[in-house]
């Protein structure tokens, strides 16, 4: 297998927007072989930390490079196919009534602008296997909206990686989504982290619950800045999780999942 490489190369970056420092000197680095957790209170910046690392957002100061290409020197265009990216936002602008199978080929298509019968075969059967990896065999012929908040989320997923991204986004994959469902879809993700030919993960949640098994780093970040970032044992503390939420936390782990809660 080849070596890991950096994906992500943030130095110094800061988001400033109607003066407001949203991000504040963020210096991270994400490698191939990684799969991490960003953690934090609501408007810590989370979001904003993925805009930039899909590509989607240039820092206002500071140097970030993606996938070893600096955002401001490169085609945003040429990256973005390589950048797998689900989120809510995005979801919404899934027409309810496309099926299923249309929701995961048009990310092909839309990444290589063809449509064509020579590739059809090969999209179509990499489409297939996609959607067995996420738990949705015989869906395909299933509206988008006719699908629970689970099924939908594990679509978007199923979409963001059918492109054989280099770097996988996922921002609050698990929102909204009842106990038997979150344990599905992190179960899924588990699955698809500890697999070597998986691309880099990084992964928002509010919730340590939502951390898959197989996830090996952590990321908690407060008012734009880094609280702690590293390897999830040394990161992913009570310590660090009370000063990221401003309470006393305790943390607890069972067979690589966590619990938290106030103390
Ligand atoms: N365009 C903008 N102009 C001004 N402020 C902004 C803009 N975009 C985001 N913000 C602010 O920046 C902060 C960080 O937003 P961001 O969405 O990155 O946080 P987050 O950690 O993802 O929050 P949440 O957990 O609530 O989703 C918030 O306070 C938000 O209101």
């Amino acid at each position: 297998m080849a070596s890991a490489s950096t994906v992500l190369q943030f130095r110094d970056v800061s988001v400033v927007r109607d003066g407001n420092t949203i991000l504040d000197a963020v210096t991270w680095s994400v490698a191939s072989d990684e799969r991490w957790v960003v953690l934090g209170p609501n408007g810590a910046g989370k979001t904003t930390l993925l805009q930039i690392a899909a590509a989607a957002m240039h820092p206002t100061s500071g140097k970030a490079e993606v996938l070893q290409e600096a955002l401001g020197k490169v085609d945003v265009f040429e990256l973005r196919p390589m950048i797998g990216f689900a989120s809510t936002a995005m979801a919404r602008r899934i027409p309810r009534d496309e099926t299923v199978l249309d929701v995961i080929l048009t990310a092909a298509y839309s990444v290589t602008g063809r449509w064509n019968e020579e590739y059809e075969g090969i999209d179509l059967r990499r489409a297939e296997r996609v959607l067995k990896e996420w738990g949705l065999d015989g869906f395909s012929g299933r509206r988008f909206g006719s699908l629970s908040d689970g099924e939908q989320k594990r679509v978007q997923i199923a979409r963001s990686v059918m492109t054989d991204p280099e770097l996988l986004l996922l921002d609050e994959p698990a929102a909204s989504l009842d106990l038997g469902a979150r344990e599905e879809l992190v179960g899924l993700l588990g699955g698809y982290a500890a697999s070597p030919s998986s691309p880099a993960i990084v992964m928002v949640t509010h919730h340590v619950e939502e951390i898959p098994v197989g996830f090996t780093h952590a990321l908690l970040v407060k008012q734009g800045g880094i609280v702690a970032a590293g390897p999830l044992a040394e990161a992913l503390t009570a310590e660090n999780l009370s000063s990221t939420f401003d309470m006393t936390i305790e943390l607890s782990e069972r067979d690589g999942r966590f619990a938290a809660r106030a103390v």
